[in-house]
This record gives structure tokens, sequence and C-alpha cells, in this order.
């Protein structure tokens, strides 16, 4: 499976404000690239904390790209998966529409009765880890299901256990021309940081973009 990850940040590197209220960095132009990447995924991450923040919706806005991807025999707009150990997506959320399959990624904690009703909402459950995912178990899951490009947008915890586990394939960030600030505001990537032995990133194209720049990479 190919992992891409894709988000925008702010020039001091945040993804929201300290409330973690979504913040619109991404101008007209990032966001059709976006729905690019979307069109050309078969699946679109993200973890519960994006979901409870942004209530998205994760599919492919132009037309045009969904119709040229029904024209290649693939649903209209990619499946949608979220990170969600415990099973805290709202089963009226955005995501579990009929637009597109919904994958809800969750641990052994994750409470029966909420399994059900998430269920009931149209979502596949795919369990994997004891107390939170695991994503790299997961992902096989979801590879399995024929899943072989996975576009992941964030936040900054999911972000970090992508890398910690090794399971990123490219990355592209666009920096918007704004300050956020906020040492309670989330980054690109969170959780417990690396202390030593850096993901170490080649930097393969920088095209600027509305205000601001995108930032291409590829691990070494
Ligand atoms: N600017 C952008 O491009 C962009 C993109 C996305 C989000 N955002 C913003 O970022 C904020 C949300 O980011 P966030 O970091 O708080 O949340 P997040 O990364 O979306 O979700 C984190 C949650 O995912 C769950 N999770 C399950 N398995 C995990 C694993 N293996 N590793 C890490 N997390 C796992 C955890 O909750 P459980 O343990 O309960 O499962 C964790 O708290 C919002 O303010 C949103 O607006 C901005
Ligand atoms: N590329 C990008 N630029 C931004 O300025 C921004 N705030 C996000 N945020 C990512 C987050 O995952 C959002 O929740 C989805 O971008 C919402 O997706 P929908 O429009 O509902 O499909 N992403």
């Amino acid at each position: 499976m190919e992992v891409v990850v894709n988000a925008a940040t702010s020039v001091d590197g945040k993804l929201s404000t300290r409330e973690r209220r979504q913040v619109r960095i991404s101008g007209e132009g990032d966001f059709d690239r976006v729905d690019r990447l979307r069109a050309a995924a078969d699946a679109v991450l993200v973890g519960v904390g994006t979901v409870l923040a942004d209530d998205p919706h994760l599919g492919v806005k132009s037309e045009d790209r969904r119709v040229e991807r029904l024209r290649n025999g693939r649903p209209a707009n990619p499946a949608r998966v979220v990170a969600d150990s415990r099973a805290r997506t709202p089963p009226d959320a955005t995501l579990l529409d009929d637009d597109a399959d919904t994958y809800l990624l969750v641990s052994a904690a994750a409470p029966e009765r909420r399994r059900d009703s998430l269920r009931e909402a149209g979502a596949t459950i795919v369990e994997a880890g004891e107390d939170r995912v695991d994503l790299t178990a997961a992902l096989d899951e979801l590879e399995a299901d024929g899943v072989a490009r996975l576009l992941a947008e964030g936040g900054g915890e999911l972000i970090y256990s992508l890398f910690d586990a090794g399971l990123v394939d490219e990355l592209s960030v666009f920096v918007g021309s704004l300050v956020i600030g906020g040492r309670e505001a989330p980054t690109l990537v969170d959780g417990e940081g690396f202390v030593a032995d850096f993901p170490a990133l080649d930097l393969v194209d920088v095209d600027r973009v509305d205000d601001g720049v995108v930032l291409h990479y590829r691990p070494t």
C-alpha cells in the first residue's frame, strides 16, 4: 500500500488553533490539489480527533473527477477511514453518509454497543490493537480489502503514529502565509515526538500555490 500524507500548516507549523477549531489555511488552488489527491486515492484516513473537531466529509468535490473515477470502474468517492480506538465517532457524523464506504479502525477497547450503533450507521468495523489502533495491522486489512493507495489527512497525533510505524511513503505540506501560534495548538506531527532516529526526508519538489508553498517530501 502507498501511504500519502497531506496537510496544511501555518508558517509556524500549526494545523489549527489551540481550541482545535478548524482554520481554512489552504486557498482554492491548494484545496483543488487536495481534491486531486483524493480522486487518486482508494481511501482517505483521518484520526477521530479530526472527526470530532471538523466533522469532515472527505469526498471528491469535483464532479468531473468523480465521473472520471466511475468511467475507470472505481467508486465515485474514495472510502473514508477513521482511526478511532474506542469508537467515539458520532453515528450521525457526515463521513457516515451514503456518498462512500466508511471504515472505522478500532481497538479491542471499543465498546460493543458503540460498534453496533456505528455498524447500523453504515460503517465497516476493523479491529486491530489492544488499547490503541495498531495502524500497521489495520492498514494490512485495508490492503487485503483492495486499498492500494491511502491518503492520510491528519491530524498531528495520527501523522506522528504513521511516521513512528514507518508507514509514510510521501508527505506534502501546504504552508500558508499566516501565524496561528499557541503551545497547545496541534502541529503537523504531535504524539510523543522523536528524541533520536528522526525520520529523514528528501525534499523532492517545491510549488508556489495560492499565497503559500507546497513542500513535497519522500522518506530517504
Ligand atoms: N490543517 C490541516 O491540514 C488539518 C488536517 C487534519 C486535522 N486538522 C486539525 O487538527 C486537529 C485534530 O488533530 P489531532 O491531532 O487532535 O487528532 P487526530 O490526529 O485527527 O486524531 C487523534 C486521535 O486518533 C485516535 N487514534 C487511534 N489510533 C491512533 C494511533 N495509532 N495513533 C494516533 N492516534 C490514534 C486517538 O484517539 P483514540 O485513542 O480515542 O482512538 C487520537 O487521540 C483539529 O483541530 C483539526 O481541525 C488540521
Ligand atoms: N488541506 C487542508 N487545508 C486546510 O486549510 C485545512 N483546514 C485542512 N483540514 C483537513 C481536515 O481533514 C478537514 O477536516 C477536511 O479538509 C475537511 O474535508 P471536507 O471539506 O469536509 O471534505 N486541510
